[in-house]
């Protein structure tokens, strides 16, 4: 799997956010886009998980591809459980005990029967993480997934996602430095055009100013 992005654009309300904007992805490893606020990293994450469509140019390589998309609010749902939130989107075979495990490993097995509403933004964040995790996604497009959450669960769940993923391509969009330095093989300031600012995958590291 290669996805490439082809001479995108996208406007809102006339408003271009995309400008005729090409990139190739990797077919594994994690593509970081870092860049300040507004400047379409979200939107792009949403045309390539095919929410959002361009209004010319091309997504190629993401036809039936199975996507974990850890978007950026939690989108949990308000009327199930911690736990039913990660059994929805497991099969059902064994997704009750699939599911607990899951928050086991972002440290909530205490929280199973807990509403979203009853848990603090850290632990709603965890339960969005090990649900894009239990989905088992191809790539996974992690939208500031660690935001809210203190110093020891970041960098828990920076070791979790890298073990759960290995061998899949991730998009990464933070603000983090720490978490985009830690994590990513391909780092990208956006601002309208990328440019290529860290590159581990080819073990050369480009830093323009
Ligand atoms: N559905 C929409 N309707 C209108 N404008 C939108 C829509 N989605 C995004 N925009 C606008 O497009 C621009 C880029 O938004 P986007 O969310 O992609 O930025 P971002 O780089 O992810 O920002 P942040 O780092 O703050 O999350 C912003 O000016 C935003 O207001």
């Amino acid at each position: 799997m290669s996805i490439e992005i082809r001479s995108a654009s996208k406007s809102y309300h006339g408003a271009a956010v995309l400008n005729n904007f090409s990139l190739s992805l990797p077919s594994t490893g994690t593509v970081c886009l870092f860049g300040p606020s507004g400047c379409g990293k979200t939107t792009i994450l949403n045309c390539i998980a095919g929410l959002e469509s361009l209004d010319s140019g091309r997504i190629i390589g993401t036809e039936n591809l199975k996507i974990s998309y850890l978007f950026q609010e939690d989108r949990l749902l308000p009327w199930n459980t911690a736990l039913k939130n990660i059994e929805a989107v497991l099969p059902r075979k064994n997704s009750r005990a699939l599911a607990a495990e899951w928050l086991r490993l972002v440290g909530l097995e205490a929280a199973a029967d807990k509403y979203p509403c009853q848990l603090s933004g850290g632990m709603r964040r965890r339960v969005a993480i090990a649900r894009a995790l239990a989905y088992g996604g191809d790539l996974l497009l992690l939208d500031e997934p660690f935001q809210r959450l203190d110093a020891g669960s970041k960098d828990r769940m920076m070791e979790l996602i890298e073990k759960k993923t290995e061998g899949k391509l991730k998009i990464l969009v933070t603000h983090d430095k720490k978490a985009a330095d830690h994590l990513s093989d391909i780092i990208y300031h956006f601002d309208g055009k990328m440019i290529k600012i860290l590159d581990n995958i080819n073990s050369e590291r480009q830093h323009y100013t």
